[in-house]
């Protein structure tokens, strides 16, 4: 990878990009429109299958092309080459990061330590395609011969969001023959709530992690084990029940997997990047292997965007480099994604791990500290839903909040005129946000609904609405598995075109361990016979008691 040429604050590019943050300060995005009427159309580019309408953002074309400048002085086609080519891109662990050669189709060449691994890539993916039609065929089958209803995938943060993501998005694909539960949470509720309507003989589990040292996920499938043993009373049984994904294959042994039920995971793939490898395996067996290999269609057509086009006309480049335009000149702390389908009610909570864990970074890839911001707060919730929530917020709180609307042009479930009436509302959203409403014109509206004007001039503050709030609108057909492979696949290189503005580390998550290392010292301290001493400081020894005093009588 290379060095930056200078810090990043000190680039000339970006103190020209700082000019442009003053100059547009006074120009709201609607004078933006009304001045150019080739607006909407020039702010508008596809790819993959995604059209994404950009024309609501403060910016001008010098704006746009000082934005393509920074990331083009920050040496982005480089390092989008180093992460294709397997180049070491996470450099504190000292791997590279290929969730893109998962997607490549066969007979293709990238290589690490020298070896190719598109062979082995697609070896997994072909044993994952006789998995699925052993179980969907009836050829594996449960300990009492019956064919499986029901698969419980028990895995936590990128082994658990992004299957749980597209297994709900593709709703409309499941083959109806296995219904998928997810148990993430060391919270007993979420294991003792999803075994308590399945049935043993018909129940296949999944244990997926990555390092298959994760407690969450061990804990969870030592107690899915022993329900499984305490029901079926039979120990050989466990192997045809029990699958695992993992790139520790001695752990999963010791843990008690056959051999011969472990998918493989590599370390040059990233957790939260890693749905599309066997961790994906929730998906192909609820929608099968067919559209399965669609998703990964549909993410490598991203790929290809994303390598090759200009970043003039490169989504993930343009939407990265307005999540920096904001973030980093306009002090917005936060980005809202709103997805306008009820299939994708998913998609913040996997686009939060995704971003946050990824560029919630403070230090530069030399270890620089960075005097500048970083990953933004990344949250949303499906539409029409939050209009009647945080919306309101957004149209006049004080925060500036960037948003992504996402929505299909059709329907899966066209009833009656519903979904025109979701995307008028999506577009009324982003028009509100963009135009909002200006004091005169409100008080204006009440004196013409027949207010006295002295109340009118006292309501009409209230009902006024700043506007000039920026927003993208991304569509697509509908949603079905090449659209979603897109778009999550876009989401990923957005996160890694703003890691290189940056200057951090998009692959590592240092700060998660912290957390679990303390967890590991707390833990004893409330299962012990005796509390003595200190678990570091008096709050936590404080709290250690009281759970001690509920749960020790
Ligand atoms: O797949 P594993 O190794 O169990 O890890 C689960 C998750 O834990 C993390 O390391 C931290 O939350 C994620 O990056 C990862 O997806």
């Amino acid at each position: 990878m290379l060095d930056k040429p200078a810090p990043l604050t000190h680039l000339p590019e970006w103190r020209v990009l700082a000019q442009f943050k003053d100059q547009l300060a006074g120009t709201p995005i609607r004078d933006l429109f009304r001045d150019d009427p080739q607006r909407a159309q020039r702010y508008l580019v596809s790819g993959a299958g995604l059209t994404l309408d950009f024309s609501r953002n403060r910016l001008t074309d010098a704006t746009f092309n000082a934005l393509m400048d920074l990331a083009r002085a920050c040496g982005l086609v480089q390092q989008r080459n180093a992460l294709f080519d397997g180049g070491i891109v996470n450099r504190t662990e000292n791997r590279p990061a290929l969730h893109t050669a998962l997607r490549q189709p066969r007979g293709q060449d990238v290589r690490v330590h020298g070896e190719n691994i598109i062979p082995e890539v697609h070896a997994t993916l072909d044993r994952m395609a006789e998995l699925v039609s052993s179980i969907t065929e009836g050829r594996h089958t449960g300990y009492t011969n019956k064919p499986f209803t029901d698969v419980v995938s028990i895995g936590i943060g990128g082994s658990f969001l992004g299957p749980k993501l597209v297994v709900e998005a593709l709703k409309p694909f499941w083959h109806g023959q296995l219904n998928c539960h997810f148990v993430a949470n060391i919270d007993g509720t979420d294991i003792a709530e999803t075994l308590r309507s399945l049935n043993p003989e018909t129940t296949l589990f999944l244990v997926q992690s990555k390092s298959f040292r994760t407690q969450e996920t061990l804990d969870n499938s030592l107690l899915a084990r022993q329900w499984f043993l305490d029901k079926s009373g039979s120990e050989p049984a466990v192997a045809r029940h029990f699958l695992a994904v993992t790139a520790n294959v001695d752990e999963a042994i010791r843990f008690g997997i056959d051999r011969n039920n472990i998918f493989p995971m590599w370390d040059w793939v990233g957790g939260r990047y890693s749905l599309w490898s066997a961790i994906g395996l929730p998906i192909a067996l609820t929608i099968g292997m067919e559209h399965f290999r669609a998703l990964l269609e549909g993410a490598h057509a991203m790929d290809c965007h994303f390598r090759e086009q200009p970043a003039a006309s490169n989504l993930p480049v343009i939407m990265a480099m307005l999540s920096v335009w904001y973030n980093n000149f306009w002090d917005a702390q936060s980005h809202a994604v709103l997805p306008y389908d009820e299939y994708l009610k998913h998609l913040p909570e996997h686009l939060q791990q995704l971003d946050m864990e990824s560029n919630g970074k403070r230090v530069t890839q030399n270890g620089n500290a960075v005097d500048y911001q970083t990953g933004p707060i990344l949250w949303g919730g499906v539409g029409a839903n939050g209009q009647h929530a945080y919306h309101q917020l957004i149209h006049q709180g004080t925060r500036l909040i960037p948003a992504d609307f996402i929505i299909p042009l059709q329907s899966h479930n066209p009833v009656e005129h519903h979904h025109a009436t979701l995307f008028a509302n999506c577009l009324s959203q982003a028009s509100a946000m963009m135009a909002g409403k200006t004091r005169a014109e409100a008080e204006q509206e009440l004196l013409q609904a027949g207010m006295a004007s002295a109340d009118a001039k006292a309501l009409a503050p209230h009902k006024e609405i700043p506007g000039n709030k920026p927003s993208n609108i991304l569509v697509m057909d509908k949603i079905t598995p090449t659209t979603l492979g897109a778009l999550i696949a876009l989401y990923e290189h957005r996160t890694f075109v703003q890691s290189v503005i940056w200057d951090i580390d998009c692959f590592d998550q240092w700060g998660v361990e912290l957390g679990k290392q303390i967890g590991n010292q707390i833990l004893p301290r409330l299962l012990g016979d005796k509390f003595e001493g200190t678990a570091g400081d008096s709050a936590t020894d404080q709290m250690i008691r009281l759970f001690r005093s509920a749960n020790r009588p």
